[in-house]
């Protein structure tokens, strides 16, 4: 562990200040010993949090493990993420999300929160073992079948019911399957008719959340929203919360910059679901995330290899690379809307917050985790797909000028990444 005095950073709310850290804290005073680092010009946010990432150990670690994931996670000023139900096998059990936190724990770069099904392999009749994941070393708070949506409203319910015991979260994939089908990857609209790809319509993401803000009215538990992408669902989400249901939601760093106009080439780097928007859908999205209807952003950082993207693109997986560029994009995206405050908001502190992680989105003062993140906030560079931790490549940002401001990320008072 390092002693650290990193001097004259720029807090979140304008304020310069010399930040020491021993022993994986925030300490009064410069520790003896300590390495100096030259923070001028810099900004210091508490590290960023993901609720949404795809790690995809165990099963496909040719893709991504979860050493790969969290040296992703960390370059892009993570020092958490909640990894996903949807591996091989499915995190549907004690043991299996007990594995995945010892993973996360022995690759020691980001704190791994393990995401435990809603259903038991994610195949929707089944409750999955939510109290004994709850109960167990991994603490289980998020619960998710994400990947696929819930169907069957009577499981959803019995689900809300069963963690509102113990204040749990159901995450929800909003995709009704009988309006957009597993073949649905273009927003339906023109330019499906055009490229002649099945299309994926807004209702089928609004009908669900419709549905499922209701059934958490009823049953007093909580529903998160994962990669909202319509203005539909937003509209609902805003609805919910001026009634005081406990609704939260997400945007993906993709839907708040990217449009269906990136299919017009067919390339399945931006096959994702639900699928990109149009600029009006991402004008909701942009609004929404700034005015707290939509509460954080989720990367959904999908890896995919090569040979499962190298397809027709109805048959390609869905998904695309979200962890090393999140904030990038939220700067890029959301820079007249969002000031260093509002960005640790919606990365930090509100995600922490939902997922019910301690010592993550904490205010960087005396006492705290040293969990952190320096921001150069000027820096730029064109993104190029091969300067990555994932194992993957389906990196939607390559080629294109983005900002680049992770200098330093530091978890528990550990670098675990510098530039
Ligand atoms: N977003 C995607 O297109 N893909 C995700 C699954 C999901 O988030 O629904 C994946 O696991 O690859
Ligand atoms: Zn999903
Ligand atoms: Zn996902």
């Amino acid at each position: 562990m390092t002693n650290l005095t990193i001097a004259g950073a720029a807090l979140a709310d304008g304020s310069r200040t010399d930040l020491h850290i021993a022993d994986g804290r925030l300490v009064a005073e410069a520790p003896s010993g300590a390495e100096r680092i030259d923070a001028d010009g810099l900004v210091a946010l508490p590290g960023l949090v993901d609720l949404h990432t795809h790690l995809r150990e165990p099963g496909r670690e040719d893709t991504e493990t979860v050493e790969s994931g969290s040296r992703a996670a960390a370059r892009g000023g993570f020092t958490c993420v909640h990894a996903m139900a949807n591996t091989q096998p499915v995190t549907d059990t004690a043991e299996k999300a007990e594995h995945v936190l010892d993973l996360g724990r022995a690759a020691g770069l980001v704190q791994v929160v393990p995401v435990g099904a809603i259903t038991k392999g994610l195949a929707g009749t089944e409750l999955a073992e939510l109290g004994l994941m709850h109960d167990s070393r991994a603490g289980v708070n998020v619960f998710s079948d994400d990947g696929v949506c819930v169907m069957d409203a009577g499981i959803m319910r019995r689900a809300f019911e069963w963690v509102s015991r113990f204040g749990g979260l159901l995450a929800q994939h909003a995709q009704d399957s009988n309006l957009a089908g597993p073949g649905a990857c273009c927003h339906e609209g023109e330019l499906s008719g055009r490229l002649g790809l099945p299309g994926w319509p807004p209702v089928a993401e609004s009908v669900i959340i419709a549905r499922d803000v209701q059934l958490a009215e009823a049953t007093g538990s909580r529903l998160h929203v994962c990669h909202v992408s319509t203005s539909e669902g937003v509209e609902v989400i805003r609805w919910a919360k001026a009634r005081g249901i406990a609704v939260t939601a997400e945007v993906t760093p993709h839907h708040l910059l990217l449009t269906t106009s990136e299919l017009a080439g067919y390339d399945t780097t931006y096959k994702v679901n639900p699928p990109l928007r149009t600029d009006e859908h991402v004008e909701s999205l942009r609004a929404a995330l700034a005015d707290g209807t939509i509460d954080t952003v989720g990367t959904d950082h999908a890896p995919h290899a090569a040979h499962d993207k190298d397809h027709a693109f109805v048959d390609a997986r869905p998904g695309m690379l979200g962890l090393e560029q999140a904030l990038a994009v939220v700067m890029e995206t959301m820079a007249e809307r969002l000031d260093w405050a509002g960005i640790a908001d919606r990365m930090s502190i509100a995600p922490a917050r939902i997922g019910g992680v301690a010592g993550q989105g904490r205010p960087l003062a005396v006492g705290e985790p040293a969990n952190l993140v320096l921001v150069d906030p000027e820096r730029r560079t064109t993104v190029d797909r091969a300067a990555s931790a994932s194992r993957s490549r389906n990196n939607p940002y390559h080629g294109r000028s983005l900002p680049d401001p992770v200098e330093l990320t530091l978890f528990r008072g550990r670098i675990t990444h510098r530039r």
